[in-house]
């Protein structure tokens, strides 16, 4: 008995040591980066500490009416809670500065919100890279411009049976896989399908298995007929072109096709030249493989769905609870579109983006107050590793609410402060440029958003509908005045934790009332 306890108590001894060691071996690589310091004695990276990130910060903290841990050690523990940037905004930079170092036992994290310094680090895409375990969750169905990488591929696992294609579309495919990333990273589909999972997870099983196919369908589909598709995301009218629908995956069929007969100068290849190719030849050929096309419609559809969507979500939420700035961009709106029909918008005729987009400054400003103050569309900081032992997350909650950047009123919502008088006298007003490094939701340099441009036209062409045509307010509950109301839709925005972006824990209570105006 004496023996076995001695050997526990050994285990432990080493076991600690061997935390101690590392911690002090990290201790005395994050002093020689001349920043503050943060000790954290664990390693948050560990299988352990996620789960802990399920509790909200508050809850842990010394303010909330039963705490679990005191003021100090919860300082140190909530920068290892998964999403507390977004609850903590600016405060932790500052108490200590634009950039310090989290040391902990596993890999030291650089926290970073100094605006040059986040400018430097996503310029250098090559030398600050994604951590393995985001190019594995990016590269679920193929490379793309993300992994830019050869990654092991869903389709060629041999377990990927032909599952059964009616089951789900591949948007609602793609939106499952995009919602629960992490199981559908690292769980092999044939165990999220079997029967003793939870449902959702058996769907997502089901999702997995479906994915390759769908997008091989629809590949095939493509190539074999020149009809329209049915509407789906994505789709463009080209310009000349009467009744022509070019979509993302209509383009990068057509292109790579092309491109591939060219390159192959005349030898036959099947579209169908399977992973195995990419290795060989991706330094010469100037198309894409069949899987690096399922890989970049996954990652575009998947990068593009949720962010627009949410962004759109919060600023209507945003909207319905600010009725001043509801009027703000409805005056826009009526002066640039004119008041709608009051019957039905499909027989007016469509608007011509060219002219009306960059007239709707107001509706664009309402989208980037809203990823300033929410940055819906992405976490609130972006991890990217740098040589052992460290990892840096460029803070981007903390730019966009930093005072010293924004000013005492940095948290309120204000889309105004986005507008500025135009170059000469009566031209409509333009958006602001802010200086460099204070304002990322899109990112900066070579991994900024291809999305951007269309995100933002989405944004502004489903905002000026919406509100040119219905006035939003919240409905509001027994008992409760308008007034009351409102701040429970600014609460509710404010109770949101960040995944692959952000979300309102208690979406489902937005309840808005849309009256024809
Ligand atoms: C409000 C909407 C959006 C926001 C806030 C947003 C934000 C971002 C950010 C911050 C990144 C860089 C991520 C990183 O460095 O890890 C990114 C990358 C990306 N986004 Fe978006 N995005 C939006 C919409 C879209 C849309 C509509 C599309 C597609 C049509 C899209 C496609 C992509 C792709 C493919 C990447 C990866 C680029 C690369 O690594 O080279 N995004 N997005």
């Amino acid at each position: 008995m004496d023996f076995i306890c001695a050997g526990v108590v050994l285990v432990l001894l080493l076991w600690v040591g061997s935390q101690l060691w590392a911690l002090n071996r990290n201790y005395r690589a994050a002093r020689l980066m001349g920043l503050p310091i943060v000790l954290c004695p664990f390693d948050p990276d560990s299988l352990t500490i996620p789960s802990l990130s399920t509790l909200s910060p508050p809850s842990l903290s010394a303010s909330s009416s039963a705490p679990l841990l005191p003021t100090a050690a919860f300082a140190a523990f909530e920068l290892t809670i998964w999403g507390w940037e977004f609850h903590d905004k600016a405060a932790v930079h500052e108490r200590l500065g634009p950039a310090f170092v989290l040391v902990t036992t596993g890999l030291n994290r650089l926290i970073c919100a100094d605006p040059s310094m986040a400018d430097a680090v996503l310029a250098r895409r090559r030398d600050f890279l994604h951590p393995d375990i985001t190019i594995k969750a990016m590269g679920l169905l193929g490379p793309n411009v993300v992994t830019r990488t050869v990654v092991t591929l869903l389709s060629s696992s041999p377990s990927s049976s032909r599952a059964p294609v009616a089951a789900m579309s591949y948007v609602d495919a793609i939106s499952l896989v995009t919602e629960l990333l992490v199981p559908a990273a690292f769980i092999p589909a044939r165990v999220l399908s079997l029967p003793i999972m939870p449902r959702i997870l058996q769907r997502l099983g089901i999702a997995l298995r479906c994915l390759p196919h769908l997008t091989t369908d629809m590949l095939d589909h493509e190539r074999r007929t020149d009809s329209p598709i049915v509407p789906d995301a994505g789709q463009t009218k080209i310009t000349g072109q009467q009744d022509t629908v070019d979509t993302i995956m209509r383009t990068l069929v057509r292109l790579s096709d092309q491109a591939r007969c060219q390159n192959d100068n005349g030898t036959h290849t099947s579209p169908d030249d399977k992973g195995s190719k990419i290795s060989s030849s991706v330094a010469s050929r100037t198309y894409l493989t069949e899987e690096e096309i399922a890989g970049n419609l996954f990652i575009f559809t998947a990068a593009g769905f949720d962010t627009t969507s949410n962004t759109m979500f919060y600023a209507v939420t945003l909207l319905a609870a600010y009725p001043e700035w509801q009027t703000w961009v409805q005056a826009e709106i009526d002066r640039v579109l004119g008041t709608m029909p009051e019957s039905s918008g499909d027989q007016s005729p469509p608007l011509d983006y060219a002219v009306a987009f960059p007239k709707l400054t107001r509706c664009l400003a309402v989208m980037t107050a809203t990823t300033q103050s929410l940055p819906s569309g992405q976490c609130a900081a972006t991890p990217i590793c740098v040589p052992a032992p460290c990892a840096v997350y460029v803070n981007t909650m903390a730019l966009h609410t930093s005072p010293s950047s924004w000013g005492a009123d940095a948290l309120v919502f204000n889309p105004a402060r986005w507008l500025q008088p135009g170059p000469r006298e009566g031209a409509r007003e333009v958006l602001v440029a802010p200086p460099r490094g204070i304002y990322l939701p899109w990112s900066v340099g070579p991994r900024k958003c291809p999305g951007q441009k269309m995100s933002q036209v989405e944004f502004v062409s489903v905002i000026s509908t919406l509100f040119g045509r219905c006035t939003a307010e919240p409905v509001p509950r027994r008992g409760e005045s308008m007034q009351q109301a409102r701040q429970r839709l600014l609460d509710l925005t404010e109770d949101s934790q960040p995944g692959l972006t952000l979300q309102m824990n208690k979406s489902k209570d937005v309840h808005l009332r849309w009256t024809r105006r």
